[in-house]
Parts: C-alpha cells; structure tokens; sequence
C-alpha cells in the first residue's frame, strides 16, 4: 500500500477533479437544509474532490462551513441537494457497509462491555459473529484495549473511550473511515497521543480516511492532503498536499516544515473564523 498520495502541490479549488483511481468521488456536491419557518440554510456549495485509496485526507474549515455536513453525507446519513458521491464504486444514496464512522463523542453504550460495543456493527449488519468477534480482539489489542474488553465504558478514560469508538469502526473491515472531530473533547496529550495511534492504526490497516478537524496542526501531522472549506456555504478554497516524509513522529508537529504548513492553511481564517 502506498502511503503518500503522489505528488501534486495544490488542487485549484474550482478544477472538478478527473482522478480515475478515485475511492472516494465527490462532484458537484451542494447541500441546503430547509426550515419551514426561516430561510434555507445553503451549507455546501459545488465541492468537488476525490481521495485516492489508502490516502488520509482532513477536512479543516470555519465553524458551521459544512464539515460535519459533508462527512454526514459520504456516510449516508444526511441527503445531499445536487451532486454525485461514490465511495469504492457505489452510489452513496444511504449508509453503506463500506463505511466506518468516528463520531465527536465515543456514544459508546453503557449496558454494553467494550467488546458487545466494538460489535454492534457486525450484529447490525448480520455478520459472523465468531469471524468478527476475532478482529473485534485484534482490534481491541492493536489500540492496547486488549485488557479492557470486558470492561464497561463508565470504567474507561475518554481517550481510551475513543480508541474503542474507532475499533468500533473498523470491526467490519471498512474501506473508509470517515472521522468527525474525534479528538476534540480530550485534552491536549491525550489528543497528541491519539493522534500518534490513529496514524499507526492507518499504516497498519491501510485504510482511507476522511478526519474533519477544527486543529490546523493536527490536519498537517496526519495528513496526505487537507480540504480547507470557506466559510458558509462551505466550498473548497484550497487542498494543499502536505509532503511530510513518512512514518510521522510528534517532532514532525513542532517542525518547521509543519509550520509551513500550518500558517499556508491558516490565512485563508480571519479573526471572525477563528480555528486553533
Ligand atoms: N439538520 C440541520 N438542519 C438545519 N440546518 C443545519 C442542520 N445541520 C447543520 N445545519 C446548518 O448547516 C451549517 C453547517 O453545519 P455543520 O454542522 O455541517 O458545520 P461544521 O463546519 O461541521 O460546524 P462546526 O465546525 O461548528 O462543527 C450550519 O449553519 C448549521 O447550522
């Protein structure tokens, strides 16, 4: 699998994207939500974007630029107003089994054991219980919870809450992992060190990832390419390549050429759009 997206320094933001070995096509996207009693809320506007398979891609934008809104609907659970999405070949018209989802907080259910939560996914979808319940302790062990699968979420830190939420996820074997702020609840060393696991996750599952995140730094460490939306209506205003060697360590974060980075995404925010 190849861990870097070939080489391209920017996307121009209108340039519908024309990749043939996209696993993730969006064209033409726009999303209104309508009110019966106040003005359509216009959210999306003509996003164009393909991501590649295996390739990790964030989406960094202005608060209520549409991020969630976007990833909602590679998942399938928000409807689109115009445009076409595909993920690995399929029309996204609801949520498909190709899809794993990180939500903001780990919804983890409390009656349930680490283990019972990691496989809501396979008895929801009808899977072998007993194949699955394999990879849910591979799993479970690969993010260092091997010890905790009998245990209850309550007896749980919340990072250790989160890495269940993304074994949750994966338990299927998803082809994408779409990935709403999962870190932005935990604090500063902990979201460090999910951040660490997530890439270590990534190289080892080769999964492709879509991970909205409202923290500049944390889109350039993990990231092959990040989305920058507008703010509302959210449309791309730039996709910059992030050609970072790889594996990535936290020294990559303080780096300078992390900054370069960090500060190329950060102007397109003014004071009013303020993201860390
Ligand atoms: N179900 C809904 N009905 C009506 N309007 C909605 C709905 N969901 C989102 N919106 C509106 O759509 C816009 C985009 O919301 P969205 O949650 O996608 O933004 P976001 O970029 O993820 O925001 P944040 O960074 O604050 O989480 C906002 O103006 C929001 O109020």
């Amino acid at each position: 699998m190849s861990l870097r997206a070939p080489g391209r320094q920017t996307s121009p933001a209108t340039a519908a994207e024309t990749d043939t070995d996209a696993w993730i096509r969006v064209a033409g996207l726009d999303k209104t939500y309508k009110a019966r009693r106040s003005e359509p809320t216009v959210a999306l506007q003509g996003i164009d974007l393909s991501v590649r398979r295996g390739e990790f891609v964030s989406v960094v934008g202005p608060s209520g630029c549409g991020k969630t809104t976007m990833l909602k609907i590679l998942a399938g659970l928000v409807s689109r107003t115009a445009g076409d999405v595909q993920i690995a070949g399929n029309d996204v018209n609801g949520p498909l089994p190709e899809i794993g989802m990180v939500f903001q907080a780990a919804t983890l259910l409390p009656w349930r054991t680490v283990r019972q939560n990691v496989l809501v996914p396979v008895e929801v979808q009808g899977l072998d219980k007993e194949k699955y319940g394999a990879r849910a302790d591979e799993l479970l062990e690969m993010v260092g919870l091997g010890e905790f699968a009998d245990s209850y979420p309550y007896e749980l830190s919340g990072g250790m809450q989160q890495r269940a939420g993304i074994c949750r996820a994966l338990v299927h074997d998803p082809a994408v992992l779409l990935m709403d702020e999962p870190f932005g609840a935990l604090d500063a060393m902990t979201r460090e060190y999910m951040n660490v696991e997530l890439l270590r996750i990534w190289q080892q599952s080769g999964k492709t990832v879509v991970l909205v995140t409202h923290s500049i730094p944390e889109a350039v460490f993990l990231s092959d390419r990040v989305v920058v939306l507008s703010a509302r209506p959210g449309r791309i205003a730039e996709i910059v390549d992030v050609e970072l060697d790889r594996p990535r360590d936290l020294s990559v974060m303080a780096s300078d050429r992390a900054g370069v980075y960090v500060e190329r995404i950060r102007r397109h925010f003014n004071a009013t759009s303020v993201i860390d």
